[in-house]
């Protein structure tokens, strides 16, 4: 795999270039563990932090309104020219996810040719559901993007793809008012590929990268951290989020220790090029063996 190194700026920082890196951070309790620290550590201050959806996220950092941050697998494999990929920092699975469903009132070999609502919020769930619907189940249903709000989602489908704290809700509260199966389709992907999947990687810009190569490496350096922090302090976070959240602290737990991944190494890279060799192609944007360049840490990182 091609690695990028990224080199000191000649002549040093201007004014400009000394401006704070602008960062994104998923608006999910999925994205918790990696900002939960960046207080304590004192990276807060150094970001220009843009909290969001991680549609509206992977937009910005592909139209260079943002310098690093996480992006929805399907943006990053088709800017990956642009992008170069933060190694051991991703939002993925290695078995049941939680949070990334496919929901359904019927067994699912019944969906050939009847509507599936999507979330707007998702990128990748949405093509991953459509892949292993269309080459696992055998059905082609006729998608369509809809706002993540339940109701509306399952009023106008016998079936949706629903993502984050909404997916959370859709299986945990909602599954017996509304009927539905609850499909996880990080499961599904191992069930059929026996890898990992990888809904969001983290980033940067190459030419930010290339300008501001020791800012990436505190970006990364950051977020790291952060995770360290978060995982040593476990109990207290999910005490203090499941006061404003629908889910217990033992929920949230479980969320963030047993489904989420939030590494990206060897096999979850190995999953991530599996993905994009099976949905790569003109309709996607991309090659299937498209080129990942991964940010080198160095031997100390
Ligand atoms: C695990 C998740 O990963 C996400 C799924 C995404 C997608 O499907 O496009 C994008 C970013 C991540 O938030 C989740 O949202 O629950």
């Amino acid at each position: 795999m091609p690695v990028v190194a990224g080199r000191p700026s000649a002549g040093g920082e201007t004014r400009e270039t000394a401006r704070r890196p602008r960062v994104g951070h998923i608006d999910f309790l999925n994205c918790l563990p990696l900002f939960w620290g960046l207080a304590r550590t004192g990276h807060l201050l150094d970001f220009d932090l843009r909290k969001e959806s991680p549609e509206r996220l992977s937009d910005a950092l592909v139209a260079g309104e943002l310098d690093v941050g996480p992006i929805s697998v399907m943006e990053y494999l088709r800017n990956a020219e642009d992008l170069v990929l933060l190694p051991d920092i991703a939002v993925g699975a290695d078995g049941p996810v939680m949070s990334c469903l496919l929901l359904s009132k019927v067994p699912l070999d019944e969906l050939d040719d009847v509507p599936l609502a999507c979330t707007t919020t998702s990128r990748t769930s949405v093509r991953l559901a459509e892949l292993l619907l269309a080459e696992s189940v055998g059905v082609k249903p006729k998608y369509f993007s809809c706002p993540p709000d339940l109701p509306t989602m399952m009023a106008g489908a016998p079936a949706a793809v629903v993502i984050g704290d909404a997916a959370l809700r859709a299986s945990l509260l909602d599954a017996g008012t509304f009927g539905f199966e609850v499909h996880d389709l990080a499961d599904m992907w191992r069930e059929w590929t026996g890898l990992p999947f990888v809904f969001a990687v983290f980033a940067a810009r190459r030419e930010f990268l290339e300008a501001r190569p020791e800012t990436v490496r505190e970006v990364h350096a950051g977020f790291l951290a952060s995770r360290e922090l978060f995982l040593d302090e476990i109990d207290e976070v999910c005490t203090k989020a499941a006061r404003w959240e629908d889910f217990d602290a033992e929920t949230l737990k479980r969320y963030y220790l047993s489904a989420l991944d939030f590494q990206l190494g060897e096999r979850q890279l190995a999953g991530l090029k599996e993905f994009a060799r099976r949905v790569g192609g003109a309709e996607a944007g991309f090659p299937p063996d498209v080129r990942i360049d991964l940010l080198e840490t160095g031997p100390s990182a």
